[in-house]
């Protein structure tokens, strides 16, 4: 393996998404290694979902959901459950932990300073979804530059102030293709993508389709190969599915499959 130098003036930056099936039970040695990455100049913006914590509030108000390929089809009832879940629990519990652990973070949603500009996906078949358009970079940037690490949920807003549910693995690559970022971390309860009982190292592109075809990728796995291969064709140079030790899965792009390289 061969390490990407960056050739950008601006400061290296990565995007780190933490799935919610993880960030319930992050410790020590994992804020320790966030603070390394600073240390080593990295700019830190951190994503996250909370897909069990949303489950168990629609569970608490009798509101049922399905998922279509790994998105919450999000009624007018669910979404605002799922805002006050991720907004006013999720967020807030990471932003404590990272504060906690030393590392000044400030949690953020889609509504502040529009950060994520978003419309309906496709309202008839997802519902309250959002489908982001717009990412404001220059709010990000005022955050990194004063070394502090936004924490974002994964809630859109139109431009007329609807919550728009969005999958927390499309925010990650959306947030990263916007800010360039050098690397992408999807942070996941499994130590990447598992076929047949066996993590592998590396996956390619043709080799996702033809495991999402056959049914070896499903569910919640599957905006997290498609978030990387969107990432990788736009020219982020490494995208990794991991677990919480950081360790997984490489996804290869076309292009950029002899430039990989591990955090
Ligand atoms: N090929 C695969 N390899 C590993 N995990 C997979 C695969 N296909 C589907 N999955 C599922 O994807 C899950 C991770 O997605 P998800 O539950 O949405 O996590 P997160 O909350 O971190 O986004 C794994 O726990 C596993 O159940
Ligand atoms: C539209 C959509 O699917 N939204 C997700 C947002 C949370 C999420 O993505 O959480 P994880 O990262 O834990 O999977 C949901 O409602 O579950």
């Amino acid at each position: 393996m061969t390490t990407f130098k960056s050739t950008h003036h601006t400061a290296r930056k990565l995007v780190i998404k933490l799935g919610g099936s993880t960030l319930e039970g992050l410790d020590v040695a994992f804020f320790k290694k966030i603070q390394e990455l600073q240390q080593e100049g990295y700019q830190i913006i951190i994503t996250h979902g909370g897909g069990p914590a949303i489950n168990r509030t629609l569970a608490a108000n009798n509101v049922t959901s399905t998922i279509i390929n790994g998105i919450r089809v999000t009624t007018a009832e669910a979404i605002d459950l799922v805002k006050t879940t991720l907004i006013g629990q999720v967020n807030p519990f990471l932003v404590h932990e990272l504060n906690a652990a030393g590392i000044q973070a400030i949690g953020l949603n889609g509504f502040d300073g529009l950060l994520l500009e978003s419309t309906f996906l496709d309202e008839a078949i997802y519902g309250y979804v959002g489908h982001i358009e717009k990412v404001n970079m220059a709010l990000l940037d005022v955050m990194l530059t004063a070394n502090i690490i936004p924490v974002i949920a994964c809630i859109g807003a139109t431009v007329d102030g609807q919550a728009l549910n969005i999958n927390g693995d499309t925010v990650a690559s959306e947030v990263a293709l916007a800010v360039q970022a050098e690397s992408l971390l999807l942070v996941t309860d499994v130590a990447g993508i598992r076929i047949e009982g066996q993590y592998k190292q590396e996956a390619t592109a043709a080799a996702i389709d033809e495991w999402i075809a056959d049914g070896h990728i499903y569910g919640g796995m599957i905006p997290k190969v498609q978030g990387a291969l969107a990432c990788l064709t736009a020219g982020i140079p490494s995208v990794q599915i991991v677990d919480d030790t950081l360790t997984g899965t490489t996804v290869l792009g076309v292009r950029h499959s002899h430039n990989s390289h591990t955090i």
